[in-house]
């Protein structure tokens, strides 16, 4: 037993889990009219509905307890203060001095790191308004057209979610492209879009030695020389974007056009670094900032809010209630928001890769679970897609529905369409259909006897089905800001309650050292025997049919 589970308050969770697993939401709702007004809170522009979970008053003091059990106020200090959280790679968490927008010093090994983090927005700010105003010309004296982000995992899904989102903020005539996968097709697609004489790209790599992100880098650098025939033109035409100055230069990359970041920002949560400046070229250092703001002020908000009222928080802990009482092994992040599209799988990294972990802080396995899968995709699309099995499925999936109040787009009925289908959705989830009310309806519409009686259990919905209500004024630079601060701080709190590093990533160590491995194998024509049988017969296979080519 670990000293979670053996908590007072962790067993007197699971005692209370006893009592409230019964209940259902209908019911609570019908006993308590002032639900709504006791379960949601609201910050800036963000009003955050928790009424329809399956809690009670005491559910939340008891998951508030847990948050007090923790310490969790002394590990958001912690952060905040630049103590070496990340204690597996012996750094520092300190994303959030990225957006100090205060300007607060913030010290790491004795340093105060405002005064770069400050220096490098100045430097983004200088180069994005000489792009975007033309002043910066290619090598043949022309501006700037494209720009496309060559990175991975934290070095894209952020820049990409966000420039996505932002679309309305973005300068029309200039394009930005993502380039991820080492699949070439990736690169190859990208390249039949742009012209090298316009195309500016930024190798975007915290480490600037992932595999994929240079074999891209490279490819692209190749095209660009093909045309240009001048490596000095390289200058006008490649910045990076990284920690690892000696890496930058062995690449070819002049230091004048790095843009750097310090080993205290993770990779999933470095949009708010130089990481971002595919980002603020497309919406202008302005809205940039203005992202950074949002950030702050949820930062603010998380660190000196009572958790009683602290979003982060009460999200974090509602995850928890799902996660470890009610055994939900998901979570689900659906935005009723076109331009949001990007938003659950950029917290699919977000939250997978920070709490996917099976030991604690000290390396004891954990006998609990921790994080959840993350998934979603944008309403309406998710309801005619995978929503069956969210209403009738035997799957308790935890939901967070997010819409805007107001579009981008205000054409015809389709806003208020959108939101008539975001409000019924989390209304039909809570509320469900009993027998009863099946068996009226379809009596109305004149069926009886044996088919009606045949039918009547498909059309129930047990409903109960948790889902939180995430309604913003409108997205903006400053409400996403908030927003994917809000996440990383709901993820913060579940990993501290967890007691699991949430800023680090050995799993994804593995893989990649075993790709290594088997790059040299995959040449020539010998029968390669290291393996197990499957992954040898995988490779023989692939060898002998590759040769028929
Ligand atoms: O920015 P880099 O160093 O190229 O790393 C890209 C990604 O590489 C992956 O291996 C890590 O798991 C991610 O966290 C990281 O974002």
């Amino acid at each position: 037993m670990s000293r979670l589970t053996e908590s007072e308050v962790w067993k007197a969770l699971q005692e209370h889990y006893r009592q409230i697993e019964p209940l259902h939401m209908r019911d609570l709702f019908a006993k308590d009219p002032g639900r709504f007004e006791k379960f949601h809170l609201q910050f800036n522009d963000i009003l955050v509905d928790y009424s329809k979970n399956r809690i009670t008053e005491e559910t939340m003091q008891l998951l508030y307890a847990l948050a007090r059990e923790v310490q969790l106020d002394r590990w958001i200090e912690r952060m905040f203060s630049g103590e070496k959280i990340n204690v597996t790679e012996n750094r520092a968490v300190l994303h959030v001095a990225l957006r100090n927008r205060a300007n607060r010093p913030i010290y790491v090994d004795g340093r105060d790191v405002m005064p770069e983090v400050n220096a490098v927005l100045a430097h983004m700010r200088e180069f994005t308004e000489a792009v975007r105003s033309g002043r910066w010309r290619g090598y043949t004296g022309k501006a700037i057209t494209d720009i496309v982000n060559i990175g991975i995992g934290g070095s894209d899904l952020g820049p990409v979610m966000v420039t996505e989102a932002l679309k309305p903020y973005g300068k029309p005539d200039l394009r930005v492209h993502f380039v991820s996968n080492v699949d070439g097709t990736h690169i190859v697609e990208t390249l039949k879009q742009v012209h090298p004489e316009t195309t500016l790209f930024s190798i975007a790599s915290k480490t600037f030695t992932t595999q994929e992100t240079l074999v891209n880098a490279h490819t692209a650098r190749d095209w660009f020389l093909r045309y240009a025939h001048d490596e000095a033109a390289v200058a006008k035409h490649f910045v990076a974007l990284s920690t690892n100055e000696k890496e930058v230069v062995k690449f070819g990359i002049d230091p004048k056009n790095m843009f750097v970041f310090w080993d205290w920002v993770g990779g999933r949560y470095s949009l708010w670094s130089a990481i971002g400046l595919s980002i603020a070229l497309y919406i202008g250092m302005d809205n940039f900032e203005e992202l950074l703001t949002g950030a702050f002020e949820m930062d603010e908000h998380f660190r000196h809010t009572p958790f009683e009222q602290n979003i982060p928080v009460t999200l974090g802990l509602l995850g928890i209630w799902y996660n470890n009482f009610f055994g939900a092994q998901t979570h689900a992040i659906l935005p009723y928001d076109q331009y949001m599209h990007r938003f659950p799988a950029y917290f699919q990294q977000g939250d997978m890769e920070s709490n996917g972990k099976r030991v604690d802080r000290d390396g004891h396995v954990v006998d609990y679970s921790t994080g959840p899968i993350i998934w979603g995709e944008p309403g309406t699309n998710g309801q005619h897609a995978f929503y069956q099995l969210i209403h009738q499925g035997t799957k308790l999936i935890p939901c967070d529905f997010i819409a805007p109040i107001e579009t981008h787009n205000p054409i015809g009925e389709h806003h208020k369409i959108l939101l008539s289908n975001f409000f019924a959705q989390t209304e039909a989830l809570m509320r469900g259909k009993t027998e009863e009310e099946v068996r009226k309806e379809l009596e109305a519409a004149g069926m009886s006897g044996e088919a009606l009686e045949k039918l009547v259990p498909h059309k129930v919905f047990p409903g109960n089905r948790p889902t939180n209500s995430i309604l913003v004024q409108k997205i903006t630079p400053r409400t996403l800001g908030s927003l994917i601060a809000m996440y990383e701080h709901k993820i913060f709190t579940q990993g501290v309650i967890w007691n699991i590093n949430s800023f680090d990533q050995w799993g994804v160590e593995l893989g990649k050292q075993l790709a290594k491995a088997i790059l040299p194998e995959l040449e020539g024509t010998q029968e390669v025997t290291g393996h197990d049988s499957s992954t040898n017969g995988l490779i023989n296979h692939y060898k002998r049919h590759r040769l028929r080519e």
